[in-house]
């Protein structure tokens, strides 16, 4: 049979990833950061459009890639409105509403370059659980003041690519396991999986939750309140406290845990401590995760680039495996992910979902 040849596109807040990929092998693939110095010069993520797919084409040409060769191009799914999990064709909606969602994630590129990539070729362009996947209980969507509903925002393609990479060394089904998964990325999001389903999960975008190497998390928000309206910040500022110049930023300077790391092992104890901070409040997300499934939890997973950092993984090990096994998958399986779910629809395993919006 031949072989997929699939273009995927991951545009992120500090970095571009993207792979040509041979059914499931990567044949090149690459990761390719931007400085803040670099984004700055844009005014809205919008504006990085022609310099990301500039980048991929680029990347593309020196690789001897022609994008007739392709057979797919997929891309990762940023803020459209709410979807179930799965893979869907990009269409004139969903570009919409990705140019008029009110909040902002680089993810939300993934569609327009697939998509002007795609047709070039004369093919559709696909992105699949994208940042906006809602399996919510509606328990979960009470926040405390109905001008407020929570919203469920995440890492949902590692969240899912991680629970199925676990259940299959399980040898069982996503449906048959009670899960918790913790991605400690840039952002930090811990959800409940209940037999395959996300059921509560903190919005990892700038809301709720653990503080994250960039992020603030929860806020005490009487305080925020009180400073929105002191004329000290302006509203971006106010914003980027929360997303960007949040969390492990604030209180190191640095969004780089490596970095942080390093630092520690130097005997830097105010590094150690805001780490241990961090792992703290993962910890604490983790044991209310707990009580959604109602003590029934088969393990902990925890992922993402931070979750090579064993100063935090052990943390959090002492503080939750009362709960259940806990077990590292460093990293993430996103791109993969993404290529997966492709080979799924060529191979009529998976149907791809019309946008509705
Ligand atoms: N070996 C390591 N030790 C400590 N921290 C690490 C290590 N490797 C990566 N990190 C940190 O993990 C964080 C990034 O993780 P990851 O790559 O999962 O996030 P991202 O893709 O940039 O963002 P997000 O996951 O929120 O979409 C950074 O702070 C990075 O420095
Ligand atoms: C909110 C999910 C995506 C991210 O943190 O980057």
């Amino acid at each position: 049979m031949k072989k997929l040849k699939i273009l995927v596109i991951n545009p992120g807040s500090t970095s571009t990833k993207v792979a040509v990929f041979e059914n499931k092998v990567p044949v090149i693939e690459k990761s390719i950061s931007h400085s803040d110095k670099e984004l700055s010069q844009f005014d809205d993520l919008l504006g990085q459009y022609d310099f990301r797919k500039g980048i991929i084409l680029q990347w593309l040409n020196e690789n001897n890639v022609e994008i007739r060769q392709l057979d797919y191009v997929i891309g990762r799914g940023g803020l459209i409105q709410p979807v179930t999990s799965g893979i869907y064709q990009v269409n004139d909606k969903m570009i919409e509403d990705l140019k008029t969602s009110a909040m902002k994630h680089a993810s939300s590129l993934g569609a327009f370059i697939a998509q002007e990539i795609a047709l070039q070729i004369g093919k559709e362009a696909y992105i699949a659980d994208p940042i906006v996947v809602d399996e919510l209980d509606d328990i979960a969507r009470v926040s405390g003041h109905p001008l407020y509903e929570r919203k469920s925002v995440f890492h949902a393609l590692n969240h899912k690519a991680i629970a199925r990479r676990h259940a299959d060394l399980m040898d069982a089904e996503c449906s048959e396991l009670r899960l918790i998964v913790a991605h400690l990325g840039g952002g930090i999001s811990v959800g409940a999986h209940r037999y395959g389903k996300v059921v509560d999960v903190n919005q990892a975008l700038d809301g709720e939750g653990p503080f994250s190497p960039e992020r603030s998390g929860s806020l005490p928000v009487g305080d925020i309140i009180r400073n929105a309206f002191s004329n000290q910040y302006s509203k971006s500022e106010m914003h980027s406290n929360l997303v960007g110049n949040g969390g492990m930023k604030a209180y190191l300077g640095t969004n780089d845990g490596k970095e942080v790391a390093d630092r520690i092992l130097e005997g830097d104890l105010q590094a150690l401590e805001v780490i241990k901070a961090m792992a703290y409040q993962v910890s604490k997300s983790i044991g209310e995760m707990a009580t959604v499934l109602k003590g029934k939890v088969d393990a902990i997973l925890l992922t993402g680039g931070m979750a090579r950092d064993e100063v935090i993984t052990n943390e959090i090990i002492a503080r939750t495996n009362f709960i259940a096994p806990v077990h590292i998958y460093p990293g993430e399986d996103e791109m993969l992910a993404l290529a997966e779910n492709i080979i799924l629809m060529d191979h009529g395993k998976l149907k791809a979902k019309e946008y509705m919006g």
